[in-house]
C-alpha cells in the first residue's frame, strides 16, 4: 500500500472539519467567539486594575486593543482550533522576570473570571488549559533563568 501526501485542498478541508467539530463541542460548554471576547475583555480589565500584575502589563503594553485581539485569537485557537494565533509566547514570558506568585495571582483572576462567565464545564476546560500553559511557562523560566550567585 502506498501513502499519498494530502494536497493543500485536502489539508484545508480536514482542518475545516476539525474546527467545525471543535466549535460544535465547545458550544455545548458555552465557549464561542463571543464568549471568548467577553472572557478576554473582563479578565484583562481585572489585570489592568491589579496592584501587582497591572504595572507588569503596563510596562510591556502601550496599546491594549491589539493585545486583547491577539489574546482572543490565542483562546480561539486553543478552544475552537481556528489556528488564528501563531505566535511564540514562551520567550515573552521568560523575559518578563516573573515569579511563582505572579502566576498564582494571574491564575486566581483567570479562575474567578471563567467561573463568572461560563458554565462549570466551560470554565473547567479554560482553567485547565491556562494552568497547563502557566506550568509550561514556569518550567521554561526555571530552565532559562541563571541562578543568582549567593
Ligand atoms: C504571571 C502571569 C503572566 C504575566 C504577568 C503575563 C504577562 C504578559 C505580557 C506583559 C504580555 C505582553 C508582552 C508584549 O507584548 O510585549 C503577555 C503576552 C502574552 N501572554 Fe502572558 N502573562 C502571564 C501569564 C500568561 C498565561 C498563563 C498565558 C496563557 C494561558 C499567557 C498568554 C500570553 C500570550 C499568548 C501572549 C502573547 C504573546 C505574543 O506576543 O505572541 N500569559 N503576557
Amino acid at each position: 500500500m502506498t501513502d499519498t501526501v494530502p494536497s493543500d485542498d485536502q489539508r484545508n478541508e480536514r482542518r475545516d472539519i476539525r474546527t467545525a467539530m471543535a466549535e460544535e463541542r465547545m458550544a455545548t460548554v458555552g465557549i464561542d467567539e463571543a464568549s471568548i471576547e467577553r472572557l478576554v475583555r473582563t479578565f484583562y480589565g481585572k489585570i489592568m486594575k491589579d496592584d501587582v500584575l497591572g504595572p507588569i502589563f503596563g510596562r510591556a503594553i502601550a496599546d491594549w486593543e491589539p493585545h486583547l485581539r491577539k489574546m482572543m485569537d490565542f483562546w480561539s485557537s486553543i478552544a475552537l482550533l481556528t489556528q488564528r494565533y501563531d505566535g511564540r509566547p514562551m520567550p515573552v514570558h521568560i523575559s518578563l522576570g516573573l515569579e511563582p506568585q505572579h502566576f498564582e495571582r494571574w491564575l486566581g483572576l483567570f479562575r474567578e473570571t471563567a467561573h463568572e462567565l461560563f458554565p462549570p464545564d466551560g470554565a473547567a476546560f479554560l482553567i485547565g488549559k491556562a494552568e497547563n500553559i502557566a506550568r509550561s511557562f514556569q518550567m521554561g523560566i526555571q530552565f532559562f533563568t541563571v541562578p543568582k550567585k549567593g
